[in-house]
C-alpha cells in the first residue's frame, strides 16, 4: 500500500492515479495511517506550511524514522522540497536527500507552464510535465542519479529509496511516475488507462460544491 501525506496540498489527484493502477492507497495526517505502508508521496502545497504541518504533528520524525526502516518516499514540487537536505536560503525539513533544492526558482505562479520531455528510465515516450512555481534541483551527492537533466537543473531524481521530481505527474494523464514509484516500493501495477484519463477525476475524492 502506498501513503498520501494529507496535511496540504495536491492529494486527491495523486489518489487517482494511485487508483488507476490498481494501486491500494491511504491518507496519511498521524503517525498510525503510516503503519503497514511500502512507500509515502509527499505532495506538491507550499513547503513552508507543509513544513511546519509536519513539525506541529511530530509526523517529521516519525516519518524519518519510518524511512530508516525502509518506508519508500517521493516528493513532488513541494514535497522534493521537504526531503532535501539542503535548501537554498532556507532551512531543509526532513533531509533525507543529498541534493540541494532552490524554492520557486522558474518565478511566480504566473511563470507556471507545461512541458514534454523524454525521461527514458521511467517510460518509452515523451512524459508531460507541469510545473507550478516549480523548484529547481542540482548539486546532486553521491547515490543521487539524475533521470531528467534540463539546462541548469534536475528536474526528477532518485537514490535507492527515494525519488523527487519538481514537476507534477498527477495533473496529466500520465501514470508512468506513479508506475515507476510503486515498482520501485515493490508493488505491482495493472496497466492504467491514460487515454480515458479527465482533468476533473479526482473530483470523485473532494466533490465540487454545486
Ligand atoms: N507546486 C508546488 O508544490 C509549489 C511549491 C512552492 N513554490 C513551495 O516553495 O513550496
Amino acid at each position: 500500500m502506498i501513503g498520501l501525506l494529507d496535511l496540504q496540498g495536491g492529494v486527491v489527484e495523486h489518489l487517482d492515479h494511485l487508483d488507476r493502477l490498481g494501486i491500494a492507497a491511504r491518507r496519511v495526517k498521524k503517525a498510525a495511517d503510516l503503519d503497514g505502508l511500502s512507500g509515502l508521496i509527499i505532495p506538491g502545497g507550499e513547503s513552508t506550511c507543509l513544513g511546519r504541518l509536519l513539525r506541529i504533528t511530530g509526523l517529521d520524525r516519525t516519518i524519518v524514522a519510518r524511512h530508516h526502516a525502509g518506508l519508500k518516499l517521493w516528493g513532488t514540487c513541494a514535497g522534493a522540497i521537504l526531503l532535501a537536505q539542503r535548501v537554498v536560503g532556507g532551512e531543509p525539513c526532513l533531509a533525507l536527500l543529498d541534493v540541494a533544492i532552490q524554492r520557486n526558482a522558474f518565478g511566480s505562479q504566473m511563470d507556471s507552464f507545461n512541458t514534454l520531455a523524454m525521461v527514458p528510465a521511467v517510460a518509452s515516450t515523451p512524459i508531460p510535465l507541469t510545473y507550478i512555481r516549480a523548484p529547481k534541483i542540482s548539486d546532486l551527492g553521491a547515490g543521487v542519479r539524475s533521470l531528467l537533466a534540463v539546462d541548469d537543473y534536475h528536474a526528477a531524481v532518485e537514490d535507492d529509496v527515494i525519488l523527487a521530481t519538481v514537476f507534477h505527474p498527477e495533473l496529466t494523464p500520465s501514470l508512468a511516475f506513479h508506475r515507476y514509484f510503486a515498482h520501485k516500493c515493490g508493488i505491482l501495477t495493472a496497466d492504467g488507462d491514460e487515454a480515458g484519463w479527465h482533468p476533473e477525476d479526482w473530483t470523485r475524492y473532494a466533490p465540487l460544491p454545486h
